[in-house]
């Protein structure tokens, strides 16, 4: 018989659980058992949901408290030495991993102060894990017994299910050598690793586990010849090893089709494929099957809202079906459903119409099932009618299109997309606007969003506060963050973005085509989630979106004030796109719509503009070729299309993070500031990279996602560094990324030791 398959199930639950409680226990308000608890109920809540909804084959250790990745390294006690001297629990270590911790002395304990592993996009998509980061002195040896636990968990409600591991090779390549060990190579340890795998899935079979999920999503990748060889060594390994269970071995989020050749004859169970996003592969993966395995068809998206077409995906199964026989083919989502909120039945407000089209986690995990018995010939009729007549009305609905938008993106030219001066000339002219030091410090927007904030902005939300109370409300914010920044010493202010929920939903709420939901949540990093906005139609800008907070911010001080925008990529990376139209053009429209408000802005007398890309390299197609250069075009052209109808004199920046950025990514979007993401990759090597920029850069001095305080001195070393291989004169002087999601006084702390270790190099450099 076909069987369904979930890959994994959002952790987060329904009303955002799980972040609610662990930044209570962050604070020191809930108790590690409260905190367990609640991480408890959502396995739980998510198993039976999953077995009630008829799932044959149900995930555990898809949970998580910060990061799956993070979890493993833990497991597998990939854990630096900085992070085990002060004899903190497991949990603790595990959370100073993901997020620092700086902790005084006590008259028990020892301060405390570790900075936070790296945190890297999870592929193309706008999750991040935190990075496996392996030292000459890592020592493997299982810490624990997480999937064991979850998985005995899970069996005690007689629910049978299958645990998920990343995999040895994607765990290993997706790591680092740490500072210190940078002559090691991440994949030279799998010899080590391998036995600790089977030494796991040994106890996951003692405990009556019969089957394995091993996840090595970075078969979708470019892999050189090593690599290849690894996954080969690694599942020849672990499939031989006599009375292990059986190993379903799953990738994603592309075509594994460069790498086929890894998979054949395997002496593995199954093998998981992504034909959402990579259909092309589905002959060859056909043919690639061997007759003891089993083909998971991942047909239901992991990565989108849309509801799936039954009779497409009941088709491509029912071929795989004919190839192999119904036992050996299993009906799956394409990637785990982390990417997804978890339940549509949470938007109230949605218009029907555009509401009958999507389908959330707990959709998905009903359509996997319905898919199944179609297939399976179980009588499903009601549902492949009702499911076909949504994907009509979606195909022939007016709200998906508009002419005018439509006829404005095929005017776009070379001339619309270039600015009227090249950066040498900008510069000068810019010059004669502001007087600017050498290091120049600035923010990235953002700045702590406290509680009150939140208060404010749901009471405007509810009504309970008129627009003018809230606009007052937004405007004494605004006045702070600027005096704050005046005494703090600041060259370039930024209003701080408190009328923001999130930089892409605050926009998408003011874009025609877009919809939004109210609790759509999906896990970016951490207890960081967001709340994706949908876009359903061709788009357009009814009005000015940002005009009035940054006119605002700009009326209260002489110094120049950076007007803040989301770039078009980013809007459109970060949002749910369209599937039936292509993401150049959308990102187009958008593009068009930024255009307008940047124009906006600068007659309004802004004379700086900020149109922050960070999702730019997150974009970036995993595979190198013509689709990846052609997406660098495209995404450059259309942050110019956005940027470029400014005089000479107006200064645009543009913001970068979460990602290994090469500066070739960036050239061609011509602005004349960016900033990037730095603070955790000193590798020197990386730094002289960025010599290559041609136009201004601030290389990100301090972590914004940790509350951790760096000195005075601290921030004069880095930028020393920096130094040997960077010129001064190009040099700002900045944090990584906004300040949204820190406290004030860590804020203050932190950018008084940042400008004052900037004016310590003007002093040096006047000289
Ligand atoms: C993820 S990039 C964030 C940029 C935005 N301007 C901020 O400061 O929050
Ligand atoms: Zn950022």
């Amino acid at each position: 018989m076909v069987q369904s398959a979930v890959l994994g199930f959002p952790r987060i639950g329904p009303n955002r659980e799980l972040k609610k409680i662990t930044e209570s226990y962050w604070k020191g308000k809930a108790s590690v058992d409260e905190l367990l608890k609640v991480g408890k109920d959502i396995r739980v809540a998510n198993w039976k949901l999953q077995k009630e909804a008829g799932v044959d084959i149900i995930p555990s250790n898809d949970f998580s408290y910060y990061d799956q990745v993070l979890d493993l390294s833990l497991l597998f006690n990939v854990v630096p030495e900085r992070y085990t001297k002060y004899d903190l629990p497991l949990l603790d270590i595990m959370f100073a991993m993901g997020r620092g911790l700086q902790r005084k002395a006590t008259e028990t304990s020892k301060a405390i102060d570790v900075t936070a592993l790296e945190m890297v996009k999870w592929f193309d998509s706008n999750y991040h894990y935190v990075r496996p980061t392996f030292s000459h002195s890592t020592e493997f040896k299982l810490n624990g017994q997480k999937p064991v636990d979850e998985f005995l968990e899970a069996k005690e409600l007689g629910i049978q299910t299958r645990p998920v591991l990343l995999g040895p090779v994607s765990f290993l390549l997706l790591g680092k050598a740490d500072k210190g060990s940078l002559d090691l190579e991440p994949l030279s340890l799998l010899d080590k690793l391998l036995p600790l795998y089977k030494e796991l899935l040994t106890k996951l079979q003692v405990a009556g586990a019969t089957e394995v999920q091993l996840d090595e999503p970075v078969l979708v990748l470019d892999l050189e010849k090593s690599a290849q060889s690894a996954i080969r060594k690694a599942y020849e390994y672990l499939g031989k090893q006599p009375g292990l269970p059986r190993i379903t071995l799953a990738t994603y989020f592309g075509t594994t089709l460069p790498n086929l050749d890894s998979l054949k004859k395997l002496p593995i169970g199954g093998l998981h494929f992504d034909f959402v996003r990579a259909p092309e592969q589905f002959d060859k993966v056909l043919n690639i099957i061997e007759k003891d395995q089993v083909l998971s068809v991942g047909i239901v998206d992991g990565r989108n809202i849309w509801k799936n077409n039954f009779a497409k995906s009941s088709e491509l199964v029912g071929k795989a079906v004919s190839k192999l026989g119904s036992d050996r083919v299993v009906v799956a989502t394409s990637s785990s459903l982390l990417h997804t909120p978890v339940d549509l039945e949470n938007e109230p407000k949605l218009d029907p119409e555009i509401k009958d089209w999507f389908s959330f986690a707990t959709q998905k995990v009903k359509e996997v099932v319905i898919i199944r018995k179609n297939v399976a010939g179980e009588d499903v009729k009601a549902e492949l009618e009702a499911n076909a007549k949504s994907v009509a009305s979606r195909a022939a609905s007016k709200r998906t299109n508009d002419e005018a938008v439509q006829k404005r993106v095929a005017s776009i030219n070379e001339k619309l997309s270039t600015r009227s001066a090249p950066f040498a000339q900008r510069l000068a002219e810019q010059k004669k606007v502001f007087d600017f030091p050498l290091f120049p410090t600035t923010t990235i927007g953002s700045f702590p969003q406290t509680k009150d904030i939140r208060i404010n902005r749901n009471k405007f939300v509810k009504g309970t506060i008129s627009a003018e109370e809230y606009e007052k409300f937004i405007n004494s914010e605004i006045e702070s963050v600027i005096r704050f920044q005046e005494e703090v010493g600041l060259d370039f202010l930024v209003h701080g973005e408190p009328e923001r929920n999130d930089m892409v939903q605050y926009f998408g709420e003011k874009i025609q085509g877009y919809t939004f939901t109210i609790n759509g949540w999906v896990q970016s990093y951490g207890s960081r989630y967001v709340r994706p906005p949908i876009i359903v139609g061709d788009l357009s800008r009814p009005e000015a979106m940002s005009v009035k907070e940054s006119v605002y911010a700009q009326s209260i001080t002489t110094k120049p004030v950076k007007g803040m925008l989301t770039g078009p990529v980013t809007c459109l990376r970060w949002s749910f796109p369209r599937d039936d139209v292509d993401q150049k053009t959308q990102a187009m429209q958008l593009a068009l719509a930024l255009r307008d408000e940047v124009n906006d802005l600068e007659a309004a007398g802004i004379k700086v503009i900020q149109v922050d890309e960070p999702a730019i390299r997150e974009g970036l197609p995993l595979r190198a070729g013509d689709e990846r250069s052609a997406y660098l075009r495209w995404a450059a052209q259309a942050f110019r299309v956005a940027t470029s109808g400014v005089q000479s004199k107006t200064q645009i920046h543009s913001h970068f993070c979460y990602s290994d950025l090469d500066p070739s990514h960036i050239k061609a979007l011509d602005a004349d500031v960016v900033s990037i993401e730095f603070s955790k990759k000193d590798d020197p090597n990386y730094i002289a990279e960025f010599k290559e920029y041609p136009n201004h850069i601030g290389l990100g001095l301090f972590d914004i996602h940790s509350p951790r305080v760096p000195s005075k001195e601290e921030f004069i070393s880095k930028i020393e560094n920096i130094l040997k291989s960077y010129p001064a004169d190009k040099f700002w002087v900045n944090p990584d990324c906004g300040l949204k999601t820190r406290e004030w006084d860590e804020t203050r702390a932190s950018l008084t030791n940042m400008v004052a270790a900037a004016k310590h190099f003007r002093e040096q450099y006047k000289k």
